[in-house]
């Protein structure tokens, strides 16, 4: 399975919770330094694919690569940040105590999560909320902090489970600068949204549905194929008629 060119490769995955199959036969390759986003209506099964990809959970079968390794691997936890939906945050603890203990799991030396926790709050608006307990912190804080902790350590892969949901249009704006410098860098970055202008900005789109991935490719090829002019047209056709249950 080595592959020069993808940084996550997802091979024939399937997924089951007892009885039920979430994830179908799912295959996708995201090159190195991309922007790639997975695309789908609520409970599709996107959450479960990146858990995967992640080495949160582990498949049915099929197989899984990131960073030409097999999922999961701890040895690559340094070298995944992971945004999940749900915020996991010690809310008795300021944000700084936070970032510490992620520092100290991924083996920063405290010289270097120093600055880097500084540059990180900036980036997410949160420097002067550095000292607060997170308990006294707003749904949307809570998001840019979890986002600020996915990115403390430079991972090479960066993988967000909806991360700007409830994060301002500015802000956003501010996020997405940085996804983009971070993939000029060559960070591979997979995006889960529901939010078609992201989805617009990435260079790569999967579609998912039902447990299924029923379209892949660029923003513009994903319209071009189906003769629409927009992402969210688009959207529209693969999860409905065509593709019904
Ligand atoms: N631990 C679990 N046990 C049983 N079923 C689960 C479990 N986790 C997820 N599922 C089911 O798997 C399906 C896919 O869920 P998943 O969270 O991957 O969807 P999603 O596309 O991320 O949805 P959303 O956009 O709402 O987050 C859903 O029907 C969900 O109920």
């Amino acid at each position: 399975m080595e592959n020069k060119s993808d940084c996550i490769i997802v091979n024939h995955v399937n997924k089951f919770f007892g009885e039920r199959q979430v994830l179908k036969d799912v295959t996708l390759q995201v090159p190195y330094g991309s922007i790639y986003g997975l695309l789908g209506p609520s409970g599709c099964g996107k959450t479960t694919t990146v858990k995967i990809m992640a080495g949160i959970s582990e498949s049915s079968s099929g197989e899984t690569f990131v960073l030409g390794r097999k999922m999961p691997q701890l040895s690559l936890m340094k070298e995944i940040g992971y945004m999940a939906q749900s915020d996991a945050l010690y809310t008795a603890l300021s944000a700084a105590e936070n970032l510490e203990f992620y520092a100290t799991i991924y083996g920063m030396k405290k010289e270097q999560y120093k600055k880097r926790m500084l540059e990180v709050m900036e980036l997410m608006n949160l420097s002067d909320d550095l000292y607060k307990p997170v308990a006294a912190y707003s749904g949307g804080m809570k998001r840019r902090l979890s986002l600020a902790m996915a990115m403390l350590q430079q991972p090479k892969v960066l993988i967000l489970d909806e991360p700007t949901v409830g994060i301002d249009p500015l802000l956003r704006k501010d996020i997405w600068r940085e996804l983009y410098k971070m993939s000029n860098n060559g960070v591979t970055i997979l995006v889960t949204t529901h939010v078609m202008d992201e989805a617009e900005k990435c260079h790569q789109l999967a579609m998912m549905r039902n447990g299924l991935l029923i379209a892949q490719g660029t923003p513009k090829e994903l319209q071009r194929e189906i003769g629409v002019n927009s992402i969210e047209e688009a959207f529209i056709y693969y999860g409905g008629g065509k593709y019904e249950d």
